[in-house]
Order: structure tokens, then C-alpha cells, then sequence
């Protein structure tokens, strides 16, 4: 069964990792998928033509989610080329670890813009349009597990991701009266680009690997059901809600 059949679906960072999953994923479900990117311009071409491969229409919007002027644009040249927008992913996320006492300011400013305020911009806009076209809609939002628990070297990233999954919590009550869903996904390890050197340490990756009951990191594709699930109509009293995919690894106490 086509979970997405005939809507169009926005992801920002669908050029590479969860994002680009998700936007594959999303048109195997029948949907037309516009994807934002900030600098990969072949890997989001790419992306493209995976989903045209598959029948579907894809678009690549590039620009830094940091700036409120590229939400509009996205949305705008989404509506442009499909006429409509039922679903926004926001996704695009930036993780430059680092120690807290020495961390500096430009690397807080810059993860803080990208993951929280690029989020808030995109769904805001989202919301908008999905408001002006009157027929409700949906907005999965990427936090992660690190919104519930800490990193030593993510002092200006965990808390990026705990704000995530608050804006879906207040956005969905701002937006159920419009018929719009909020919800978040919570990954925990993923294997992608944001954390390739922190895992290329084998000692650090085992003990990752360890931590998780299922026994093994996430792949992208993890999330690509989890994501067209809460993006479509299966879901449809479903909002305000966080749902961990995470190999059972932040219940693993002991
Ligand atoms: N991997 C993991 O273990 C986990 C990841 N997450 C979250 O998942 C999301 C996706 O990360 P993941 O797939 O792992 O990482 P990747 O590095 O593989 O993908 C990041 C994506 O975000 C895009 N991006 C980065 N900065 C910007 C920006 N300023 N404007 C627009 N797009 C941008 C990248 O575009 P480009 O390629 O053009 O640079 C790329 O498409 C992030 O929000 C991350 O916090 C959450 C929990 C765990
Ligand atoms: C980048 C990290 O490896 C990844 O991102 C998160 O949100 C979690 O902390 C994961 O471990």
C-alpha cells in the first residue's frame, strides 16, 4: 500500500543521511518530493533523480536553513512546481562536536541557527501554506534521543534537539485547529556524514553498538518508515508526539 499516494512532501537536508532516506522513502509512497540542501550539489541531483527513477517529481532547492528568506523560498518554489505542500520534513541538522569549556561562540550561534531556528522558520512556513490551501497537513520534525538525554561534546547540540521536540509539542496545539499534525522522531546513532569521524573510532563505536538491544547502529533507511508513518493518513489522530527509533537504545540503563 502507497502511504503518500498523490501529496507532496518538503525535506530539508534530504541531500545526504536521514534526510535523503526519508525523501526516497516518501516517494516509494507515491509522493512528489522537493528537497532542500545546503551545499552537495551533486548528492542532492542525485537524490532527484532516485525519486524520478521511481516515477515520482522531485525538486532541489538549495539554501542555508539558517536564514528565514530560505523557508519562503523553499515553500514557494515547492508550490511552483507542484502546486502544493501536504507534508514539510524538517531534517537539515549540524553536529561539530566539541568541549563544553572551550567551545566557541560561533559554533553555538551557527548549531543553535541551523537546528532550532532553521526548524522554526521551515515549519512556520509550512504551516502557512498549509493554512492558506485549507485542507490540513502534516509536519514530522527529525530531534533525536540526544532531546532527552546528554553528550559531553554536544553542550551546544543537545539542547538544539530538545528544542525541536518542543516546537513540535507547541506547534501541534497552535495547529490542530487547522487540521495540522506535528510530531517528532527521536533517532538515536545513525550511521551518516554528521557523525563519520566521531565513530571512525572503533573503541567509541563499540561502545555505541553495545548500548543498543537490537545490536547494532541505525542505518538512514531506519527512518524512512517511521517518517512516512507519522507524514501520512495511518497517523491521523497522531500529533504532539515523539516516537524514538533507536534500537532500544535510551532504555538501556543496565
Ligand atoms: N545521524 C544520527 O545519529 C542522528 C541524526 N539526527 C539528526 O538527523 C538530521 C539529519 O542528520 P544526518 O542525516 O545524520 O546527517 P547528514 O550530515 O548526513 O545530513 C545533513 C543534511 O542536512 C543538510 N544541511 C546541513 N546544514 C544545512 C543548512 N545550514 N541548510 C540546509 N541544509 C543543511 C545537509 O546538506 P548538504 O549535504 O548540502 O551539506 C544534509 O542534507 C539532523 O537534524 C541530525 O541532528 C538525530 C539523531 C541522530
Ligand atoms: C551526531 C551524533 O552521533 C548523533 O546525533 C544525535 O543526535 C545523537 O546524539 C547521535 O549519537
Amino acid at each position: 500500500m502507497k502511504l503518500l499516494q498523490g501529496k507532496t512532501v518538503l525535506i530539508t537536508g534530504g541531500s545526504t543521511g536521514i534526510g535523503r532516506a526519508a525523501a526516497i522513502g516518501a516517494a516509494r509512497h507515491g509522493a512528489d518530493v522537493a528537497i532542500n540542501y545546503v551545499s552537495s550539489d551533486d548528492k542532492a541531483h542525485s537524490c532527484i533523480a532516485e525519486i524520478e527513477a521511481l516515477g515520482q517529481r522531485g525538486l532541489a532547492v538549495k539554501g542555508d536553513v539558517a536564514l528565514p528568506e530560505t523557508a519562503s523560498d523553499f515553500v514557494s518554489r515547492a508550490v511552483e512546481a507542484f502546486g502544493r505542500v501536504d507534508v514539510m520534513v524538517s531534517n537539515a541538522g549540524i553536529c561539530p562536536f566539541h568541549s563544553f569549556l572551550d567551545m566557541p561562540v560561533e559554533t553555538v550561534e551557527r548549531t543553535f541557527r541551523v537546528n532550532l531556528h532553521g526548524a522554526y522558520f521551515m515549519v512556520q512556513a509550512a504551516a502557512n501554506q498549509m493554512v492558506k490551501q485549507g485542507s490540513g497537513g502534516a509536519i514530522v520534525a527529525v530531534s533525536s534521543i540526544s532531546a532527552l538525554v546528554g553528550g559531553e561534546f554536544q553542550t551546544h547540540y543537545t539542547p538544539t534537539k530538545a528544542g525541536v521536540h518542543s516546537l513540535m509539542q507547541s506547534a501541534a496545539i497552535a495547529l490542530g485547529k487547522h487540521g495540522i499534525r506535528c510530531n517528532s522522531v527521536l533517532p538515536g546513532t545513525i550511521l551518516t556524514e554528521i557523525n563519520k569521524d566521531d565513530l571512525a573510532d572503533a573503541e567509541k563505536r563499540r561502545y555505541m553498538e553495545e548500548r543498543t538491544p537490537l545490536g547494532r547502529l541505525g542505518q538512514p533507511e531506519d527512518l524512512a518508515g517511521p517518517i512516512v508513518f507519522l507524514a501520512s493518513d495511518m497517523a491521523a489522530y497522531v500529533t504532539g508526539a515523539a516516537l524514538l527509533v533507536d534500537g532500544g537504545m535510551f532504555v538501556n540503563l543496565q
